[in-house]
């Protein structure tokens, strides 16, 4: 019985992407994406790893759903694979869509609820060739791409996130080069963010026919400067507006900040908003995502290079905006990622959403921990990862008690799966993956977060 108890029909579920976890990667006509090109050049994955089989996932999505069910989730949060729907970013590849037919259907066999994303970052190749996120024409691309996902699965999926992380698909992709495409350049990274709010706003209001609700799940961070000192205060002002305000302002309010759009001024931004987008873009949402795993704390660094651990080969140059700013580890325990682990920052953030962003209901899209994981006796004790799982949910649970409208929670990952720049050396998943074999075992926590599920609460 919980005695921590959660609303009455709360979400409780674990998330996956597409690249990340189902392999198969010329099946029924799927095409190429800038992960696939990526991933393939040599020296940007670690230890030259791709996702060309992954965990399978395309082949085993029926054994996956019914571990789901066993477990005792109630939700499930994929990414549809762009490429696979529309190989070349144009028309509609049936077998593609055929694809998230039958794992939908098995979702609802199970009783789960599917939580569909449309974008987590495998852009079809060919749409990079013809520019990428930083042309305005790939917005309405993915406008149409919804369109031929939504009529396909509108009648069985009911929720729709259109971007995960534009941050990440548009600063790591685009600016720093960590991620695909690989590119550098903070102009092409300033365009890239807002082509990608861009097409959230275009293709939102297609995904809300046949009663449907559409959201977005940006990467939040808790921002903390070292001191109070102008310049630290300034560090933090800085990557809080970059991080957090410029996409929770846009897709919230259909603004910009200000200082925020001073500070990418020197990248040409002004030049990408054109007349109306902020209109579309803005007040779409029936419900906001939010990826939280930790607190950025920051300090004012002249000789500082601006960026944190997203891959093995982090670039030294910094992403837009996070020119001379220091992050530095504040003496938090932290996970495989080098990330320190703060439930209070999530609190921190539902609060702050609710209270600036009111009226929007809440979905923690993605939380969750990278740890060694070591099987024993058939099974995986992978305690650290069950206590930040359950400091982070009871960070939740006090955030609902503060009358912050959150209505799920979706564990990152489900299965360990291919970690982008990191391949399959960082492992987050609730049940553990043995690549060699493809065998799943769930974890300890996976496991403890069933019967959290089940009882709809913590003990
Ligand atoms: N790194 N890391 C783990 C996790 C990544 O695997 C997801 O694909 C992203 O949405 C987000 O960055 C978080």
């Amino acid at each position: 019985m919980a005695t921590r108890g959660f609303p009455e029909g709360f979400a409780w579920g674990a998330a996956t992407a597409s690249y990340q976890i189902e392999g198969s990667v010329t099946a029924d006509g799927r095409g190429a994406s800038i992960w696939d090109t990526f991933a393939h050049t040599p020296g940007k994955v670690l230890n030259g790893e791709n996702g060309d089989v992954a965990v399978d996932h395309y082949a085993r999505y029926a054994e996956d759903v019914a571990l789901m069910g066993s477990l005792g989730l109630n939700a499930y949060r994929f990414s549809l694979s762009w490429p696979r729907i529309q190989p070349g970013g144009r028309g509609v590849n049936g077998a593609g869509l055929d694809f998230y037919k039958r794992l939908v259907d098995e979702l609802l066999e199970q009783g789960i609820t599917p939580y569909a994303t449309l974008y987590h970052w495998d852009l079809p190749q060919e749409l990079q060739d013809a520019g990428g996120w930083p042309e305005r024409d790939t917005a309405y691309r993915f406008a149409e791409y919804a369109q031929v996902a939504h009529e396909a699965l509108s009648d069985r999926v009911k929720h729709w996130m259109t971007v995960n992380e534009p941050w990440c698909a548009a600063f790591l992709g685009y600016g720093s080069g960590d991620h695909a495409p690989g590119l550098r350049s903070s102009a092409q990274a300033v365009r890239a963010a807002h082509h990608l709010l861009l097409a959230h706003g275009l293709a939102a209001p297609l995904l809300k026919a046949n009663d449907c609700l559409v959201g977005a799940a940006p990467n939040l961070y808790a921002v903390t400067p070292v001191s109070d000192s102008e310049a630290d205060l300034d560090a933090a002002r800085r990557i809080d507006g970059l991080q957090n305000r410029f996409f929770l302002d846009a897709l919230l309010r259909g603004s910009y900040p200000e200082d925020v759009v001073a500070d990418l001024e020197p990248f040409g931004f002004a030049d990408v908003v054109q007349p109306g987008d902020l209109d579309l873009i803005g007040g779409k949402v029936d419900f906001l995502g939010i990826n939280y795993y930790s607190r950025h704390t920051v300090s004012a660094d002249p000789d500082a290079a601006g960026m944190v651990a997203t891959s093995p080969f982090a670039s030294a140059s910094p992403w837009p905006g996070a020119e001379s700013v220091a992050f530095v580890n504040a003496g938090r325990p932290v996970t495989d990622m080098g990330w320190e682990v703060d439930p209070g920052g999530l609190h921190e953030i539902l609060t702050r959403v609710a209270k600036e962003y009111p009226s929007v209901p809440l979905y923690i899209t993605e939380n969750g921990a990278a740890y060694v994981d070591t099987v024993a006796d058939g099974g995986v004790d992978d305690q650290e990862r069950l206590d930040y799982i359950e400091a982070h949910l009871a960070a939740c649970h006090d955030a609902i008690a503060d009358g912050v409208p959150l209505k799920g929670y979706f564990a990152w990952s489900f299965l360990d799966n291919f970690e982008w720049g990191w391949g399959y050396g960082k492992r987050f998943g609730l049940v553990y993956v043995d690549y060699e074999t493809q065998v799943r075992i769930p974890k300890s926590s996976a496991h403890w977060y069933g019967r959290v599920a089940r009882h709809n609460g913590l003990s």
